[in-house]
């Protein structure tokens, strides 16, 4: 199952500098090791925002929540999660 992942991270302003890097340090490792795996298939920054737009290649919902809620910066992001499906009128197959 496809799904089209928008995460917009919102760091508490409370934080200091180590503690920043430490999430984003353990946020790398954890979609890195999804990306690895081929279930995290695509990773996009969104230009001019702190949030990415990720397209998931998971097995079920319940899969893509364990893989979302393992990101250490889970608690602090807003997460729109859309699912896909073949478009009639696509002129190339996925290449997913
Ligand atoms: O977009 C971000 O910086 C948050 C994030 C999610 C997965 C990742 O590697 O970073």
């Amino acid at each position: 199952m496809l799904y089209c992942v928008e995460m917009e991270v919102n760091i508490p302003e409370t934080w200091d500098e180590e503690k920043i890097k430490d999430y984003i340090t353990r946020e790398q490792a954890t979609s890195q090791k999804y990306q690895k795996s081929g279930e995290w298939v695509y990773l996009w920054r969104v230009a001019g925002q702190y949030s990415n737009i990720s397209i998931l290649n998971v097995e079920s919902p319940d899969e893509l929540h364990k893989i979302l809620t393992e990101l250490p910066l889970f608690p602090y992001m807003d997460i729109t999660v859309k699912s896909l499906c073949k478009h009639p009128n696509a002129i190339r197959e996925s290449m997913i």
